[in-house]
């Protein structure tokens, strides 16, 4: 049995991914402080919202998907109902194994994971790092868990806060740069949809030629930029307008964020 605890927007990415590759709903519950979000829930995916105490007692894996600042709140809830020899999965930035452990029952079982969104269509990217109490079979049923909804890879704890700065937020810059670009099209007079269709398919197209092909980013690009033409006419625009050090100094500002939540 998986629990999932807050079933908000990744909580619901990681439920519907993980539905979606088979997992039968009765053995998902959710515990969702939101009455009408886990009615919501219930009707599209049919899963049964419990108590965090019930979630405790009856789940092997605890999937914690709750927000930093409420997370020793529900830790406190669990930790007086979870039985030895159960594993605690959080997903939440900022939020080291030192401080699960340190709310939960001695030598519990827990591994710090960084997914995004994209799970919600199994194609996700999560890292994992394992606790102090976390066994090899442990992490690699959080690597399972988490691997249904895409891809996983292990790194060592203290590089999590640079990781969800990278592929945990990661999704919200590719959109906003779509976003703009959508914008873009309709300024030069495309109809919306148009904008929208051409936007999407280039991101999906790009993005599987970025993962499947090998090749350098840097390779790709040139690939797209004809002497004199139109892409190294936009190419100019970018540089000129900071997009590396704009990425730069987003990434770093995330990563300092997500610093700070372990400081609660
Ligand atoms: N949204 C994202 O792309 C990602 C989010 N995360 C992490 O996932 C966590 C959740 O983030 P979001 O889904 O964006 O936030 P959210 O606000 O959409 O979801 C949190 C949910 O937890 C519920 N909740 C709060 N306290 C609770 C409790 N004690 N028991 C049961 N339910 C409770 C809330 O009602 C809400 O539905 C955060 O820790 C975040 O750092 C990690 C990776 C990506
Ligand atoms: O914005 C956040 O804090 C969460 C963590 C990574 C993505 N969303």
């Amino acid at each position: 049995m998986i629990a999932i605890i807050g079933a908000g927007r990744m909580g619901e990415a990681l439920l519907a991914g993980i539905l979606d590759t088979g997992h039968d709903p009765a053995g998902v519950l959710i515990t969702e402080a939101r009455q009408e979000r886990a009615e919501e829930l219930r009707e599209r995916y049919g899963v049964a919202n419990v108590s965090a105490a019930e979630a405790a007692s009856r789940a092997d894996t605890l999937l914690l998907a709750i927000k930093p600042q409420d997370m020793v709140a529900a830790l406190n809830e669990i930790a007086a109902a979870l039985p030895p020899g159960r594993l605690v999965v959080s997903v939440a930035a900022g939020i080291t194994t030192a401080v699960l452990e340190k709310h939960l029952p001695p030598e519990t079982a827990v591994v710090r994971a960084m997914p995004n969104t994209p799970a919600l269509v199994g194609q996700g990217m999560t890292a994992v790092a394992a606790g102090a109490h976390a066994s090899a079979e442990h992490l690699a049923r959080a690597e399972a868990l988490l691997g249904s909804v895409g891809r996983v890879l292990r790194v060592p704890e203290k590089h999590m806060d640079a990781v969800t700065a990278l592929s945990g937020s990661g999704p919200a810059y590719f959109y906003l740069v779509a976003e703009a670009m959508i914008e873009a099209g309709v300024l030069l007079g495309l109809p919306r949809a148009t904008a929208e269709t051409l936007v999407a398919q280039t991101a999906v197209g790009s993005a599987a030629m970025l993962r499947d092909s090998g090749e350098h980013p840097a390779l790709l690009r040139e690939a797209v930029t004809s002497p004199g033409g139109t892409t190294a006419a936009a190419l100019r625009e970018l540089e000129r307008h900071g997009l590396r050090s704009a990425l730069a100094d987003a990434v770093e500002a995330a990563q300092r964020r997500s610093a700070e939540l372990s400081e609660g």
